[in-house]
């Protein structure tokens, strides 16, 4: 497999305290890799210097083969950007402004399609101003998209949606990563959103990677200790165990039948990210 985004040893500074440390990664061609991180981890200024927007101080970094700091014009063609607000253009209508988008591609994706794509075919007339805040990052996704990308940047996309609108957007996400095999660099706030779309996700803290894994494994999620919880004389018990399954059965043994209450969790993405950054829980 070869791969959309390769960097090693990324250092980047700002008025002479590292940004970003000693960063490597990668992200192989079809993947969707959420960055995850705390404020001021190093998050933007890493997806800046991979979308050739800031330079770098050291370091080697291959985003679709080339380095972007001297990649050529066509090179910016394979690269989608969902950036914030990007839609808030003077009183043009939807379809106006992807077709204005769409004009800078020497290939994109016929204007319709595109608006279908994001789910706002019955909005296409309509002024984006007049948009509610979750149709307008459509419109922002619809940019980001209509030139065709290999390689999609999603900058904390659902910041501000509602539950719903989140859900819809990322049933677009994955369609674009099943159907198109476009590969997506996430970066966002929201664990939920991480383990809902992500193949991988990678956890940033002071401009260096501390860990990289699947979201269902990442810190060892997978194979720690469960708590077996349940409701016994009117209180609950908790039993921390390497072995749900067996302490269950004991447990269904002593009941004679159905164990009131009965909840069995391993921690939670959220509770790994946060020992991971070392925050108090
Ligand atoms: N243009 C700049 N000039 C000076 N310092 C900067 C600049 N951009 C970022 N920094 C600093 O670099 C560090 C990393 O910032 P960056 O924006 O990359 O973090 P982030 O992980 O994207 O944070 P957030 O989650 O808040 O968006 C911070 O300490 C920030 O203050």
């Amino acid at each position: 497999m070869t791969d959309a985004v390769r960097v090693r040893g990324l250092r980047k500074s700002y008025h002479g305290a590292y940004a970003v440390d000693g960063l490597d990664l990668d992200i192989a061609d079809g993947e969707i890799f959420a960055l995850l991180g705390p404020n001021g981890a190093g998050k933007t200024t890493t997806v800046e210097i991979l979308e050739g927007f800031r330079r770098r101080d050291a370091g080697d970094v291959r985003v679709l083969g080339e380095d972007p700091q001297r990649a050529p014009r066509r090179w910016r063609y394979g690269i989608g950007l969902v950036l914030q607000n990007a839609s808030d253009m003077a009183d043009m209508t939807v379809v106006e402004t992807v077709r204005h988008f769409a004009g800078y591609y020497p290939d994109p994706r016929p204007v319709d399609e595109v608006i279908e794509l994001v789910g706002l075919t019955d909005k296409a007339g309509k002024k984006v101003r007049t948009l509610s805040g979750g149709q307008r990052r459509r419109v922002d996704v619809a940019i980001g998209v209509v030139g065709r990308p290999r390689l999609l940047f999603l900058d904390e996309p659902t910041t501000g949606f509602d539950p719903e609108a989140r859900r819809q957007f990322w049933a677009l996400i994955r369609r674009l990563s099943e159907e198109d095999g476009t590969t997506i660099l996430l970066t966002t706030h929201y664990l939920d959103e991480a383990e809902a779309l992500a193949h991988r996700v990678g956890v940033i803290s002071a401009g260096r990677i501390l860990a990289v894994d699947t979201p269902a494994d990442l810190g060892g999620r997978s194979s720690s200790e469960a708590t077996v919880g349940w409701i016994e004389h009117g209180e609950t018990r908790r039993l921390r165990t390497g072995d749900p399954t067996a302490a269950t059965l004991q447990l269904a043994a002593r009941f004679d039948g159905p164990i009131p209450g009965l909840t069995v969790t391993r921690p939670s993405l959220e509770d790994v990210y946060l020992d991971l950054i070392g925050s108090p829980r």
